[in-house]
This record gives structure tokens, sequence and C-alpha cells, in this order.
């Protein structure tokens, strides 16, 4: 789209994505990759609770009803809060590529205001990977997958090791994090297998 910066646009030898031969088949609800994820976890109260799906391809389908705790001008959803269910959903495709992978940049368009209650259909593809470097799109639509769109967004995500997490994060909560064998397996799932 015009307007988004040159950096989002991926070199002409970038390659096309590739879906993990292990990938959750498409219709498959992803679950949470952490549960005190603001973007997708079940503990966090006033969290978006996003419920993503593995899509056809390289990509991800995912819902979120916008809640009163998620306003910003009276009866809206704050933009903040949108860009963020972009970013999850953006994440979530991380998934169906078996890569663990954080935001670099996320470039947002507001569209259409957001009222509360409303469902916000996501759905989200990678377009391109240049080494570490994954390209990706991302819409959010009103009243139904094929709805109007609200919100979207162009984006890039950087892969890294888990070793991002373990260095980076509070003690407490990777301490916390580590002793979920669940969470240690799939942390390494996606390191191991290319
Ligand atoms: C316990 C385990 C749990 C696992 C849970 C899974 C979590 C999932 C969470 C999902 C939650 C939802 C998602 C979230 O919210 S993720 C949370 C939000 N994101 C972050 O916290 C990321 C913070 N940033 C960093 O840590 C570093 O900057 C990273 C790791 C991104 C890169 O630093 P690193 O030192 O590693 O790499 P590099 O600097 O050599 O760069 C490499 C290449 O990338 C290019 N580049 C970099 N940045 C940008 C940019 N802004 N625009 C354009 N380009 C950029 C750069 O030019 C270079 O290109 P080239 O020279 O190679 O051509």
């Amino acid at each position: 789209m015009s307007g988004t910066s040159s950096v989002l646009n991926p070199p002409a030898d970038a390659v096309a994505p590739v879906r993990h031969p292990d990938a959750p088949a498409p219709g498959e609800l992803l679950g949470t990759h952490y549960e005190h994820c603001f973007g997708c976890g079940g503990g966090q109260e006033h969290g978006l609770h996003l419920a993503a799906r593995a899509g056809e391809g390289v990509s991800v389908t995912a819902e979120f009803t916008v809640r009163a705790a998620h306003q910003g001008a009276p009866g809206l959803a704050h933009g903040g809060i949108l860009a963020t269910a972009l970013d999850e959903t953006l994440g979530s495709l991380h998934w169906v590529l078996r890569t663990i992978a954080v935001t670099g940049r996320l470039e947002t368009d507001f569209l259409l205001p957001v009222p509360v209650d409303t469902v916000l259909y996501l759905e989200a593809e990678v377009t391109a990977v240049h080494g570490r470097k994954i390209y990706c799109t991302a819409t959010g639509r009103l009243g139904g997958p094929d709805g109007d769109v609200a919100v979207r967004a162009d984006a890039l995500f950087i892969e890294v090791k888990v070793d991002h997490f373990i260095d980076n994060g509070r003690p407490e909560e990777i301490r916390a994090a580590m002793e979920d064998p669940d969470q240690v397996r799939r942390a390494r799932a996606f390191e191991v297998n290319p």
C-alpha cells in the first residue's frame, strides 16, 4: 500500500514462505503461546483473548471481541488495542512457519472505528522471507470475514532463538515458563524443526 515504509517491501531475492510440514491443519485452533500473553493468554482478565486458527498456506485467521476494557473513545476500541490485535494475529503466523520471531516493525492503518461488543475478524499471511526477516500483512474486518476492512497492517518480524526470551525476560516469569514442560517443549520444537 502507498505510505508503507520501503523497509517493509521484501528485497528482490526474498523467497516465498513455506508452510512447515508439521504446521497445524487449516482450521485448527492454535491455542495460546503463553498463558499470560496480553494478546492470547487466558490468564489476563482484560487481555484480548484472541483466538487464532491455522489457515491455508502460510496464513492464519483470528477473532477478537472488543470489550469495555478495550475502549479509547467512549464506546470505541483504543487504537493501540487494535494494533495489538493485528500484532498478535501476525505473531500467530509463526505456528504455521514453526519459527520463533518477534515484531521488528509494525505499520498500521485505522480505516473505520471499531465499537465495543463487535467482533474483529482478522486474517494474516506471510508474504516473503529473507534470511531472518519475515514480511507479513494483516487485516481486521467488521461484520464477518468478508466484511469491511477496519484496520490493516504490514509488518516485519525477525526470527530469534529461544535465548532471546531467556536473556531478556524477567527472571520470575522465565523461571515459571521453563518449569512448564509444555512451554519448553513447544519452544524447543520451534527451534529444532527447520
Ligand atoms: C519461553 C519461550 C516462549 C516463546 C514464545 C514466543 C513468543 C511470540 C510472541 C508473539 C507476540 C506478538 C509479537 C510481539 O509483540 S513480539 C514483542 C515486540 N517486539 C520486540 O520486543 C522486539 C524487540 N527488538 C529486538 O529484540 C531486536 O531489535 C530484534 C530481535 C528484532 C533484532 O535484533 P537482532 O540483533 O537480532 O537483529 P539485527 O538488528 O541484526 O537485525 C536483523 C535484520 O533485521 C532488520 N531489522 C531489525 N529490526 C528492524 C526494524 N525495526 N525495521 C526494519 N528492519 C529491521 C535489520 O536491518 C537486519 O537486516 P539485514 O541487515 O539482515 O538485512
